[in-house]
Protein backbone atom coordinates (compact mmCIF):
# COMPACT_ATOMS: atom_id res chain seq x y z
CA UNK A 1 0.00 0.00 0.00
CA UNK A 2 1.32 3.44 -0.84
CA UNK A 3 1.95 5.75 2.12
CA UNK A 4 0.52 8.98 2.50
CA UNK A 5 3.86 10.97 1.86
CA UNK A 6 3.43 9.25 -1.55
CA UNK A 7 0.21 10.02 -2.27
CA UNK A 8 0.50 13.54 -1.09
CA UNK A 9 4.03 14.02 -2.98
CA UNK A 10 1.81 12.93 -6.33
CA UNK A 11 -1.02 15.30 -5.22
CA UNK A 12 0.92 18.26 -4.77
CA UNK A 13 3.37 16.95 -7.93
CA UNK A 14 -0.43 16.74 -10.13
CA UNK A 15 -2.28 19.44 -8.65
CA UNK A 16 0.18 22.44 -6.96
CA UNK A 17 1.22 22.73 -3.23
CA UNK A 18 -1.85 23.76 -1.62
CA UNK A 19 -4.50 22.82 1.01
CA UNK A 20 -7.61 24.97 0.96
CA UNK A 21 -9.52 24.82 4.48
CA UNK A 22 -13.90 24.22 4.39
CA UNK A 23 -14.21 26.64 7.20
CA UNK A 24 -18.02 27.27 7.44
CA UNK A 25 -18.08 30.31 9.17
CA UNK A 26 -21.71 31.44 10.30
CA UNK A 27 -20.22 34.91 8.88
CA UNK A 28 -19.29 32.75 5.72
CA UNK A 29 -22.84 31.15 5.31
CA UNK A 30 -24.22 34.91 5.73
CA UNK A 31 -21.97 36.26 3.18
CA UNK A 32 -23.15 33.09 0.65
CA UNK A 33 -26.70 33.63 1.29
CA UNK A 34 -27.25 30.79 3.01
CA UNK A 35 -29.00 29.98 6.45
CA UNK A 36 -26.44 29.33 9.47
CA UNK A 37 -28.32 25.65 10.16
CA UNK A 38 -27.77 21.90 8.47
CA UNK A 39 -28.97 22.80 5.29
CA UNK A 40 -26.84 25.99 4.63
CA UNK A 41 -24.06 24.05 6.25
CA UNK A 42 -25.08 21.11 3.36
CA UNK A 43 -25.02 23.65 0.75
CA UNK A 44 -22.07 25.49 1.59
CA UNK A 45 -19.61 22.39 1.76
CA UNK A 46 -21.57 20.65 -1.76
CA UNK A 47 -20.64 24.25 -3.71
CA UNK A 48 -16.68 23.81 -2.06
CA UNK A 49 -16.60 20.22 -3.26
CA UNK A 50 -17.84 21.07 -6.37
CA UNK A 51 -15.38 24.10 -6.89
CA UNK A 52 -12.27 22.56 -5.48
CA UNK A 53 -12.45 18.80 -5.12
CA UNK A 54 -10.80 18.04 -8.76
CA UNK A 55 -8.40 20.73 -8.45
CA UNK A 56 -6.98 20.91 -4.95
CA UNK A 57 -4.57 18.63 -3.95
CA UNK A 58 -5.56 19.30 -0.16
CA UNK A 59 -8.60 20.01 1.27
CA UNK A 60 -8.61 20.09 5.05
CA UNK A 61 -12.74 20.14 6.65
CA UNK A 62 -12.40 21.57 9.71
CA UNK A 63 -14.53 19.63 12.39
CA UNK A 64 -15.15 22.26 14.76
CA UNK A 65 -18.00 23.72 12.23
CA UNK A 66 -19.05 20.87 11.53
CA UNK A 67 -19.54 19.47 14.82
CA UNK A 68 -21.34 22.85 15.94
CA UNK A 69 -24.42 21.22 14.50
CA UNK A 70 -24.30 17.78 16.42
CA UNK A 71 -24.71 14.72 14.89
CA UNK A 72 -26.69 15.94 11.79
CA UNK A 73 -23.61 18.37 11.16
CA UNK A 74 -20.92 15.10 11.24
CA UNK A 75 -23.54 13.54 9.40
CA UNK A 76 -22.80 16.31 6.74
CA UNK A 77 -19.23 15.57 7.80
CA UNK A 78 -19.04 12.33 6.44
CA UNK A 79 -20.79 12.92 3.10
CA UNK A 80 -18.08 15.68 2.52
CA UNK A 81 -15.33 13.41 3.38
CA UNK A 82 -16.80 10.73 0.74
CA UNK A 83 -17.74 13.29 -1.72
CA UNK A 84 -14.24 14.45 -1.53
CA UNK A 85 -12.40 11.41 -2.01
CA UNK A 86 -14.63 10.67 -4.65
CA UNK A 87 -13.56 13.72 -6.54
CA UNK A 88 -10.00 13.43 -6.31
CA UNK A 89 -8.48 15.29 -3.35
CA UNK A 90 -7.33 14.06 -0.55
CA UNK A 91 -8.69 15.06 3.09
CA UNK A 92 -7.39 16.43 5.68
CA UNK A 93 -9.33 16.53 8.57
CA UNK A 94 -8.39 19.25 10.95
CA UNK A 95 -9.75 17.48 14.16
CA UNK A 96 -6.74 18.35 16.63
CA UNK A 97 -7.23 15.61 18.96
CA UNK A 98 -4.80 14.06 21.61
CA UNK A 99 -5.06 12.43 24.70
CA UNK A 100 -3.83 9.73 26.64
CA UNK A 101 -2.68 6.81 24.89
CA UNK A 102 -5.10 4.46 25.54
CA UNK A 103 -7.90 7.28 23.97
CA UNK A 104 -6.14 7.84 20.79
CA UNK A 105 -6.19 4.56 20.25
CA UNK A 106 -9.86 5.41 19.50
CA UNK A 107 -9.34 8.39 18.28
CA UNK A 108 -7.07 6.70 15.88
CA UNK A 109 -10.14 4.54 15.03
CA UNK A 110 -12.20 7.02 14.62
CA UNK A 111 -10.38 8.71 11.25
CA UNK A 112 -7.56 6.14 10.48
CA UNK A 113 -9.16 3.13 9.82
CA UNK A 114 -10.57 2.87 6.42
CA UNK A 115 -13.83 1.22 7.98
CA UNK A 116 -14.57 3.74 9.73
CA UNK A 117 -17.23 6.50 8.63
CA UNK A 118 -15.24 9.55 9.66
CA UNK A 119 -11.77 7.58 7.94
CA UNK A 120 -10.12 10.31 5.62
CA UNK A 121 -6.31 10.45 4.26
CA UNK A 122 -4.79 12.34 7.29
CA UNK A 123 -5.77 14.36 10.71
CA UNK A 124 -4.28 17.18 13.04
CA UNK A 125 -2.91 16.27 15.92
CA UNK A 126 -1.97 18.03 19.72
CA UNK A 127 1.09 16.54 21.12
CA UNK A 128 0.42 19.08 24.60
CA UNK A 129 0.28 15.23 26.68
CA UNK A 130 3.62 14.49 24.33
CA UNK A 131 4.36 13.13 21.63
CA UNK A 132 4.53 9.31 22.51
CA UNK A 133 1.06 9.52 23.65
CA UNK A 134 0.12 9.39 19.80
CA UNK A 135 1.62 6.49 18.91
CA UNK A 136 -1.29 4.52 17.79
CA UNK A 137 -1.93 7.63 15.65
CA UNK A 138 1.27 7.14 14.38
CA UNK A 139 0.92 3.24 13.88
CA UNK A 140 -2.70 3.01 11.98
CA UNK A 141 -1.75 5.78 9.74
CA UNK A 142 1.54 3.87 8.84
CA UNK A 143 -0.31 0.61 8.99
CA UNK A 144 -2.91 2.40 6.02
CA UNK A 145 -1.07 4.89 4.50
CA UNK A 146 -2.40 7.52 6.43
CA UNK A 147 -0.83 10.88 7.91
CA UNK A 148 -0.75 12.85 10.71
CA UNK A 149 0.02 16.41 10.66
CA UNK A 150 1.27 17.41 14.69
CA UNK A 151 1.37 21.13 15.69
CA UNK A 152 4.64 22.00 16.41
CA UNK A 153 4.67 26.40 15.95
CA UNK A 154 0.78 27.19 15.83
CA UNK A 155 -0.34 30.51 13.95
CA UNK A 156 -2.15 32.37 16.85
CA UNK A 157 0.03 34.59 18.92
CA UNK A 158 -0.79 32.74 22.10
CA UNK A 159 1.38 29.35 21.09
CA UNK A 160 4.50 31.03 21.62
CA UNK A 161 4.27 31.17 25.25
CA UNK A 162 3.96 27.25 25.31
CA UNK A 163 5.60 26.42 22.00
CA UNK A 164 8.71 28.64 22.48
CA UNK A 165 9.42 27.69 25.92
CA UNK A 166 12.71 26.37 26.96
CA UNK A 167 12.84 22.97 28.33
CA UNK A 168 15.38 21.40 30.42
CA UNK A 169 18.05 20.73 27.36
CA UNK A 170 17.72 23.62 26.10
CA UNK A 171 15.72 23.05 23.49
CA UNK A 172 12.06 24.64 23.17
CA UNK A 173 8.96 22.51 23.28
CA UNK A 174 8.29 22.82 19.54
CA UNK A 175 11.79 21.76 18.97
CA UNK A 176 11.31 18.78 21.18
CA UNK A 177 8.08 18.12 18.65
CA UNK A 178 10.02 18.68 15.68
CA UNK A 179 12.85 16.54 16.57
CA UNK A 180 10.32 13.54 17.05
CA UNK A 181 8.39 13.76 14.58
CA UNK A 182 11.37 14.12 12.26
CA UNK A 183 12.67 10.68 13.80
CA UNK A 184 9.33 9.14 12.62
CA UNK A 185 10.17 10.07 9.10
CA UNK A 186 13.44 8.58 8.88
CA UNK A 187 14.56 7.13 5.52
CA UNK A 188 10.80 8.02 4.24
CA UNK A 189 10.73 8.69 0.10
CA UNK A 190 10.27 11.12 -1.21
CA UNK A 191 8.19 12.45 1.41
CA UNK A 192 7.05 11.26 5.23
CA UNK A 193 3.77 10.74 6.24
CA UNK A 194 4.18 12.09 9.22
CA UNK A 195 3.43 16.49 8.95
CA UNK A 196 3.80 19.15 11.42
CA UNK A 197 1.89 22.14 11.69
CA UNK A 198 3.80 25.99 11.63
CA UNK A 199 2.41 28.63 11.07
CA UNK A 200 2.76 31.38 8.38
CA UNK A 201 2.15 34.31 10.86
CA UNK A 202 5.21 33.15 12.97
CA UNK A 203 7.97 34.89 11.54
CA UNK A 204 11.47 33.72 12.36
CA UNK A 205 11.53 32.03 15.15
CA UNK A 206 15.03 30.14 14.88
CA UNK A 207 13.96 26.57 14.98
CA UNK A 208 15.43 23.77 12.41
CA UNK A 209 13.22 21.91 10.20
CA UNK A 210 15.60 20.68 7.99
CA UNK A 211 15.64 17.26 9.12
CA UNK A 212 11.36 16.41 9.14
CA UNK A 213 10.92 14.38 5.87
CA UNK A 214 7.89 15.20 6.03
CA UNK A 215 5.19 17.70 4.78
CA UNK A 216 5.28 21.38 6.66
CA UNK A 217 1.03 22.41 6.72
CA UNK A 218 1.16 26.55 6.84
CA UNK A 219 -1.72 28.04 7.87
CA UNK A 220 -2.50 31.42 9.02
CA UNK A 221 -2.17 32.46 5.37
CA UNK A 222 -4.64 35.48 4.12
CA UNK A 223 -7.68 36.02 7.05
CA UNK A 224 -4.62 35.61 9.48
CA UNK A 225 -2.35 38.53 7.90
CA UNK A 226 -0.08 36.44 6.35
CA UNK A 227 1.11 36.35 2.50
CA UNK A 228 2.94 33.81 0.49
CA UNK A 229 6.16 35.91 0.84
CA UNK A 230 6.38 35.41 4.62
CA UNK A 231 6.87 31.81 3.95
CA UNK A 232 10.18 32.83 3.00
CA UNK A 233 11.01 33.85 6.53
CA UNK A 234 9.35 31.32 8.25
CA UNK A 235 10.92 27.96 6.20
CA UNK A 236 14.19 29.02 4.75
CA UNK A 237 15.75 26.49 3.52
CA UNK A 238 12.75 24.14 4.55
CA UNK A 239 10.21 26.08 1.78
CA UNK A 240 10.47 22.78 -0.29
CA UNK A 241 7.97 20.49 2.12
CA UNK A 242 5.88 23.64 2.96
CA UNK A 243 1.99 22.73 1.80
CA UNK A 244 0.27 26.23 2.11
CA UNK A 245 -3.19 26.28 3.72
CA UNK A 246 -5.59 29.09 3.65
CA UNK A 247 -9.38 28.43 4.00
CA UNK A 248 -11.35 32.44 4.55
CA UNK A 249 -9.22 33.99 1.83
CA UNK A 250 -10.65 31.32 -0.43
CA UNK A 251 -13.98 30.48 0.67
CA UNK A 252 -14.94 34.15 0.80
CA UNK A 253 -14.78 34.17 -2.80
CA UNK A 254 -18.04 31.83 -2.79
CA UNK A 255 -20.44 31.01 -3.08
CA UNK A 256 -19.78 31.09 -7.23
CA UNK A 257 -17.90 27.72 -8.20
CA UNK A 258 -16.16 29.91 -11.13
CA UNK A 259 -15.08 32.78 -8.27
CA UNK A 260 -13.78 30.17 -5.68
CA UNK A 261 -11.70 28.50 -8.50
CA UNK A 262 -9.94 31.71 -9.44
CA UNK A 263 -9.42 32.17 -5.95
CA UNK A 264 -7.78 29.31 -5.17
CA UNK A 265 -6.16 29.58 -8.34
CA UNK A 266 -4.88 33.07 -7.38
CA UNK A 267 -3.62 31.79 -3.99
CA UNK A 268 -1.45 28.84 -5.80
CA UNK A 269 -0.29 31.28 -8.20
CA UNK A 270 1.29 33.20 -5.41
CA UNK A 271 2.55 30.43 -3.54
CA UNK A 272 4.57 28.78 -6.51
CA UNK A 273 6.09 32.19 -6.97
CA UNK A 274 7.70 31.40 -3.29
CA UNK A 275 8.07 28.19 -3.39
CA UNK A 276 10.19 25.96 -4.87
CA UNK A 277 9.29 23.68 -8.16
CA UNK A 278 8.38 20.25 -7.28
O1 LIG B 1 -1.78 26.82 13.79
C1 LIG B 1 -2.89 26.63 13.27
C2 LIG B 1 -3.46 25.38 13.13
C3 LIG B 1 -4.65 25.27 12.50
N1 LIG B 1 -5.31 26.33 12.01
C4 LIG B 1 -6.60 26.11 11.31
O2 LIG B 1 -6.45 26.47 9.94
C5 LIG B 1 -7.60 27.18 9.51
C6 LIG B 1 -7.22 28.60 9.16
O3 LIG B 1 -8.32 29.28 8.60
P1 LIG B 1 -8.15 30.71 7.89
O4 LIG B 1 -9.55 31.08 7.53
O5 LIG B 1 -7.29 30.50 6.67
O6 LIG B 1 -7.55 31.62 8.89
C7 LIG B 1 -8.62 27.08 10.63
O7 LIG B 1 -9.40 25.92 10.42
C8 LIG B 1 -7.75 26.91 11.86
O8 LIG B 1 -8.43 26.20 12.88
C9 LIG B 1 -4.74 27.56 12.13
O9 LIG B 1 -5.31 28.58 11.68
N2 LIG B 1 -3.55 27.68 12.76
Amino acid sequence: MESFGTRLHRAITDRGPLCVGIDPHPGLLARWGLADDVQGLDRFTRTVVEALGDRVAVVKPQSAFFERFGSRGVAILESTIRQLRDAGSLVLLDVKRGDIGSTVSAYASAYLDPSSPLYVDAVTASPYLGVGSLAPMFELAAEHGGGVFVLALTSNPEGAAVQQARTADGRTVAQTVIDEISQLNRGATPLGSFGLVVGATIGDTGHDLSGVGGPLLAPGLGAQGAGAADLRTVFGSSLASVLPSYSREVLSAGPDVAALRAAADRVLVDCRAVLPAR
